[in-house]
Formats: structure tokens, sequence, C-alpha cells
């Protein structure tokens, strides 16, 4: 299965589509439009949850938080809405789950996943039907909406992903697989990476802020202060946002929904003073460079967004030990989106609730190729005044 593995995903740097689109900030300024209007059904169920429970209530943030991050993606990169490729986030959903409870011997050896285990035919079963089913929206993948904007830069809103994957399949050459291993290993990358991080990102910040009212109320105080008199949320008002930006920073630090980072030696290379042969797989573990007390101090544990207040590269020592979207040529390509996602949704939500710790709530957060919270995220919600 492809997962930021050293072969996969280089279509989004590569493809003639996602250059289209580099006139980044108009295209951040499409997503944001998409992603309120994703946000709205999520606003509109707890409005009406707490309309009939006096105001507050406990809520599992962590399953309204997936489905909106999934509808974002959806109606981003699929051009469909959550209920057309809900079929597929939940088979991969069910096919996370599966492969993080493989023995972990399969990481060991390649030969363990070809045995005939239960678990393991669960998950050929899991990816021939997601394969079906990506294979049959790309086929019917072409429904774009293009507009010319007043800077002249066309953005698309729908289905630029889709696209670029479908035209990158036969452009790609070197891939090791057929056109459409490369359109399925793809749609799974930007499933993973764009989906489920996003949404741990937002409910482990959503825990954290329920933890920490000081940081809650100095975050509510700059979204509402933000977008005072204005209709609605625009980038500009997104990148004026210095205390949520500090926030989301310090949240992806503690709780890294990458937690590792994996690269190929493609020739014999010496690293410090360890020589590593050929073929050899690293990984690093970013989740632990974060909390390496000889980078960030004896607080590296704690969480304290204004170690970000001077900005990412200010706040650790060496600067490259904070890598949650990677490092180098293959650095997450939807860091920018992701940032934007996490913004407005904490806006929306900050503006409207309040949010505080459920006694229900276990605190065991589990590596499931995103690190997300074990037993789920109940948080008590108080609609404000
Ligand atoms: C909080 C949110 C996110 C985090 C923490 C995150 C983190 C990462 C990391 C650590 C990598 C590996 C980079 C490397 O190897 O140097 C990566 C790769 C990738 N990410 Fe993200 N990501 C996030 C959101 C997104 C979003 C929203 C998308 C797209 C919609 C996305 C798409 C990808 C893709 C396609 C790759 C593979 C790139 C390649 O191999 O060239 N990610 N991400």
């Amino acid at each position: 299965m492809a997962l930021y593995g050293p072969m996969r995903g280089r279509l989004l740097h590569q493809s003639s589509s996602w250059r289209r689109l580099s006139c980044m900030e108009c295209y951040l300024q499409v997503m944001v439009g998409l992603i309120v209007e994703a946000s709205v059904p999520l606003l509109e169920a707890w409005e009406s949850m707490l309309d009939n429970s006096g105001g507050s209530r406990e809520i599992d943030v962590d399953d309204y938080l997936r489905s909106f991050s999934a509808d974002v993606i959806a109606r981003a990169c699929f051009g469909s809405d959550f209920a057309t490729g809900q079929e597929i986030f939940c088979k991969l959903r069910q096919l996370q789950k599966a492969i993080s409870q493989q023995d972990t011997l399969v990481g060991l050896s390649g030969l363990w996943k070809y045995l005939p285990t239960k678990r393991n035919k669960e998950i050929g079963e899991l990816e021939r039907e997601v394969r079906l089913l990506i294979l049959d929206i790309a086929s019917r993948g072409s429904s774009s909406s293009n507009n010319n904007n007043k800077n002249g830069c066309m953005h698309t809103t729908h289905d630029d992903l889709l696209r670029s994957i479908v035209d990158g399949a036969h452009q790609c050459p070197s891939y090791p697989g057929t056109a459409e291993d490369f359109i399925v290993d793809n749609c799974k990358n930007i499933y993973f990476g764009g989906h489920e991080t996003t949404a741990v990102t937002a409910t482990w910040c959503l825990m954290l802020l329920a933890t920490h009212p000081a940081w809650q109320d100095r975050a509510r105080a700059e979204a509402l202060e933000a977008c005072r008199g204005c209709t609605s949320i625009d980038f500009e008002i997104l990148r004026r946002l210095k205390t949520i930006t500090m926030v989301i920073q310090e949240t992806i630090r503690l709780y890294s929904p990458a937690s590792l980072m994996m690269r190929e030696a493609l020739t014999d290379v010496k690293l410090g003073g360890l020589k590593v042969p050929q073929g050899t797989i690293i990984q690093i573990a970013i989740a632990v460079q974060h909390l390496d007390r000889d980078v960030w101090g004896q607080d590296a544990g704690e969480f304290r967004p204004d170690r970000f207040a001077n900005g990412a590269v200010a706040a650790c020592k060496p600067t490259h030990m904070y890598m949650p979207f990677g490092h180098g040529p293959r650095i997450c390509p939807g860091q920018h989106l992701a940032m934007v996602k996490l913004k407005v949704v904490l806006v929306r939500l900050l503006s409207k609730f309040a949010f505080s710790p459920s006694p229900r709530y276990q605190h065991a957060p589990l590596f499931r190729l995103t690190v997300e919270p074990g037993f789920g995220m109940p948080l008590v919600v108080t609609r404000l005044p």
C-alpha cells in the first residue's frame, strides 16, 4: 500500500495540472470558500444537538471533524460531495484500522503480507474494493468548473487533483506499476495525507484548548476580532491569525499526525559516522524529535504555543528539528491547504462554542498511521451566548 513511501506521491510536484494551481493564493482563496461551505453541516449538527440539550452537552468531536475533513477533501479533490466519496472514505478507514492491527512481522519481512492470514485476506479484500471505487470515480471525474478570477489566474474548484492524477498516470514512465496503480496509489495518498491528518490535528487542537482555557479564550478573542464586521472569512483574515496559528503549530508539534518520515538510500551513503547501504529504508521519527528536551527545553512535553511567537524557525534549535510536514523536495504539498483548513474550522467553532474536558475522555494517543486519540475525543461543548 502506498503511504508517503519513497517512490510515491510524486504526482503533486510533477503534474502540469498542479502547476496550473501554482497561483497558490488564488487556489487557497477558492479553498477557503469551499472549506467554509463544508463546515456548515458540522456547525448545524452541533447547534441542533445543543438546542435539544439546554445549550451544553458532551459530543464526540473526533467523529464530526473526520466527516468535515473528508467532506473538504472530497469536494476539493474528487469533485463529489461527501455522500459520493463516503464509501471510499469508509473503506479506507477500515483498511487503515486493519493495516495498523497487522502483525508487526509484516514490517520486518516483505513476505509476511502474502501469507493467507485472516487479517491479510481482509486487507486484500478492502484493497480490491477501494481500487474499484477509485477507478470508477476516476473514469467519471471530468466535470470541473473553470473560472478566471480577477487576477486572470485560472483556478478550478473541483476535480483538479483527480484530473492531475489521471493526467499524471500517463506522464510518469518511471512509475513502478500500471497507470491504474498510479491513480489508486495517489488517491490513497491524498486520502490519508489530506483527510486523516487534518481531522486528527483539529481534534487534538480542541482537546488542548479545552484543557488550557486561557489559550482557548485568547484564540476565541482573536477569531471574533478577526471576523468582526466581515460577512465571510477570506484568506487575508486567516493570514492575520497569530494566536490560532501558534496553537496549530504547537498542536502538530505535540501530536504530529505524520509521526514517521521515510527515505530510501538510493546509493551507499554515510550519515554521520554510520554507513548506510543502498536500499536501506530509513525511518525518521518526527514525533520523537518534536519532544526532545535538548531541542525544545525542559518543558518540551507541555502545551506552550508562545514558543512559536517568532515563527517556526525560531522555535527550536537546530531549526530543522521541527518538521511536521516533512523536509526537502518531498515536503508535504498539502501543508498550506492543511493550515487553511485548520484555521477556518477553529475560527468557525471557537466563534460559536466553548469547549471543556469530558470526564469520559481517556488520554491514549494511538499510532494508527496517524496519531489519533485511542478512545475517541468526547468534549463538553457549550453554545456561546
Ligand atoms: C496537518 C496536516 C498534515 C500533515 C501534518 C502532513 C504531513 C506530511 C508529511 C510529514 C509528509 C511526508 C513529507 C516528506 O517525506 O518529507 C506528507 C506528505 C504528503 N502529504 Fe501531507 N500532511 C498534512 C496535510 C496534507 C493535505 C491537506 C494534503 C493534500 C490534500 C496532503 C498531501 C500529501 C501528499 C500527497 C504527500 C506525499 C508527497 C510526496 O511524497 O512527494 N497532506 N505530509
